[in-house]
């Protein structure tokens, strides 16, 4: 479903991402890891079509109504005055459009996927109210509301307690039960042994992409952490991959 062709993506020429070369198992659970700026965020972002690559290219058979994107946290800004099933009904925009009327039915689906991520009786609290944990979970009944096929989580655990993050851990093991897609930012490596049966090893350049018990082996992960290291965020900037005029 989602194949990187020698993906290059660059922040004013200075590659994020380099030269990234593989292939999504459909049906699966996929991780992305790699240490702090090594392009995992990047990574998300070019497959949902945020970013222009500087070279090379992302590709998907499906189409954008059918991607469901979390970004972290902290890129969302939960100021604004909306009830947390107005925030839930936002997963059928592209059903029912920016002014478009709500139906009986997506109301109820809406009020089920509030009582899954266990928020029952929560649907009319300001969502600027929640805590992080229970804003999360509303995110995630958002999703639910999405039917997506390829399902993208920008470190959806961050911060999380372990009562929450299980509970997000059943709702994602349920969409692999239910054939879908999921790619999703992790920093746990216990977490993505124990719940995630492929995983992406980026270190800005593609460290290792395969089965989680052969990326996540000693080797590997001081190779990721040796090239972070070595990595100069000041270097010079890079012109062998700019786009043609
Ligand atoms: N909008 C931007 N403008 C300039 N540089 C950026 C931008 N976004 C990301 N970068 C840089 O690109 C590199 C990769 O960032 P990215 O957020 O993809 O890494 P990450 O692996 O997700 O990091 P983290 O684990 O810290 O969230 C970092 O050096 C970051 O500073």
């Amino acid at each position: 479903m989602v194949t990187i062709d020698n993906l290059t993506v660059s922040y004013r020429q200075h590659p994020a991402l380099h030269h990234i070369n593989g292939q999504f198992v459909d049906g699966a659970l996929t991780a992305v890891i790699g240490p702090n700026g090594s392009g995992k965020s990047t990574l998300l972002k070019s497959i949902m079509g945020l970013l222009q690559p500087s070279g090379g290219q992302v590709r998907t058979n499906t189409t954008r109504e059918r991607i469901a994107y979390l970004p972290q946290v902290t890129e969302i800004d939960r100021s604004f005055p909306l009830q947390v099933c107005d925030c839930v009904l936002l997963g059928c925009w592209s059903s029912t459009g920016a002014f478009g009327a709500v139906s009986a039915t997506m109301l109820a689906r809406a009020t089920a996927a509030i009582r899954t991520v266990g928020l029952e009786g929560f649907e009319h609290r300001a969502v600027g109210s929640l805590s992080s944990g229970q804003f999360q979970r509303v995110l995630f009944a958002r999703l639910l509301m999405q039917d997506a096929e390829l399902i993208l989580l920008d470190e959806p655990f961050n911060a999380m307690d372990s009562r929450t993050t299980a509970a997000l851990l059943d709702l994602i093991h349920q969409w692999q039960t239910e054939g879908r897609t999921v790619i999703a930012v992790l920093h746990d490596d216990a977490q993505v042994r124990a719940h995630f049966d492929h995983t992406v090893l980026l270190a800005r350049e593609l460290v290792a992409w395969g089965p989680t018990e052969l990326v996540l082996t000693e080797p590997n992960l001081q190779r990721a952490r040796a090239l972070a290291e070595a990595w100069d965020d000041n270097a010079d900037i890079c012109h062998a991959d700019e786009v043609a005029a």
